[in-house]
């Protein structure tokens, strides 16, 4: 299967980077500045499960010029508009649009610009970090994908992409319900990025503070009793999973929306806590951390916006 992964970020780069190193056939779909600073040092893995240093297969959006099998799809919110116009040539009849962003909005956008047909549901569950050189850096061993026709079928291309993606060096569940799956990770990240940005440090600070504990757990309650009155409950060995993490004083456990806060770059904020805020509105439901949230993060958009102009 011919793999295109349009972004060769903190997630794209390092999925992409272990599937090279099984052997499969990957391409990375790259703006001109990366696709140099690829060129030039290689795609650089540090990692727990073991660094690396490969030389991938490149292409910018006007190098595309006939579809793949499998189009992976890991760029950020913001910049979901412009990679859907640089993937298009990539995406032909048969071609699979696997997104793995966190949230649920860039859904809607993938099936308005290309149908339903080719957009497959995915979570991913990672810790990575793209890091001032460029390099990707895994933070925990934690390292899975999950996948899923949006239907429930088990199809026959959904099984041959279970194929090339097993035993590339990372974990994978091939699901038969993603969209429960997908509302699973969003109360995930949703309560972890709440918990971070909100409450200003890796988990482990929080709950070394008086309070910190009780606030990170009814963060966690307020995302879940959303998710619960979308119809989509997150299943309770998760929340306890999450709660647990959440809750682990010597844990050094961050969101990628908190490493993005520290670094003065864009949040997701909208398509992660603002979308889901916007449910809870729209079932009556009080969610008073997660709109301060919101409105913290907003409020630090605007000036990074006003800082770039
Ligand atoms: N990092 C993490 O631990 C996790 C992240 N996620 C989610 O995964 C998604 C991706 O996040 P992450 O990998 O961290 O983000 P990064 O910013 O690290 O990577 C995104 C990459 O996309 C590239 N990109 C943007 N637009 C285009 C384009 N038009 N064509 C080609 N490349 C493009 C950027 O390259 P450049 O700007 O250099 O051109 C950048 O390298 C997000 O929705 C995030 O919430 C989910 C789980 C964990
Ligand atoms: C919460 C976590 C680490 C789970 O994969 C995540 O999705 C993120 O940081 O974006």
């Amino acid at each position: 299967m011919k793999i295109l992964v349009v972004g060769a970020g903190a997630v794209g780069g390092y999925f992409g980077a272990r599937l090279i190193q099984a052997g499969r056939d990957v391409t990375f779909l790259v703006r001109p500045a990366r696709a140099q600073q690829l060129q030039r040092d290689g795609l650089r893995i540090v990692s727990p499960h073991g660094d690396a240093i490969l030389k991938p297969k490149t292409a910018t959006s006007t190098e595309i010029t006939s579809p793949y099998d499998v189009v992976f799809l890991s760029v950020k919110a913001q910049a979901l508009d412009q990679a859907i116009k640089d993937m298009t040539p990539a995406v032909g009849p048969d071609t699979m649009i696997y997104p793995v962003l966190n949230g649920m909005r860039h859904m809607d956008s993938l099936v308005h610009s290309f149908g339903k047909q080719p957009v497959l549901g995915g979570v991913c569950l990672v810790s990575t970090d793209l890091d001032e050189q460029g390099r990707i850096v895994q933070l925990t061993p934690l390292d899975k994908i999950i996948y899923g026709e949006r239907s429930g079928e088990i199809t026959t291309r959904i099984r041959s992409l279970d194929e090339t993606l097993r035993n590339a060096g990372f974990e994978t569940q091939l699901s038969t319900n993603i969209t429960q799956a997908m509302w699973d990770k969003w109360v995930t990240i949703a309560s972890f990025g709440l918990i971070t940005c909100l409450l200003g440090g890796p988990v482990g600070e929080i709950n070394a503070v008086s309070d910190g504990k009780q606030t990170a757990l009814q963060a966690i309650d307020e995302c879940a009793a959303i998710a619960k009155a979308c119809g989509f409950p997150t299943p309770q060995p998760h929340l306890e999973y999450v709660r647990q993490l959440a809750t682990d004083k010597n844990s050094k456990f961050t969101s990628s929306m908190y490493r993005d806060l520290q670094k003065g770059a864009p949040v997701e904020v909208d398509t992660i806590l603002g979308d889901l805020l916007d449910h809870g509105h729209a079932h009556h439901i009080e969610a008073p951390l997660l709109q301060a949230c919101c409105v913290h993060l907003r409020v630090y958009q605007n000036s990074i916006n006003s800082k770039n102009h």
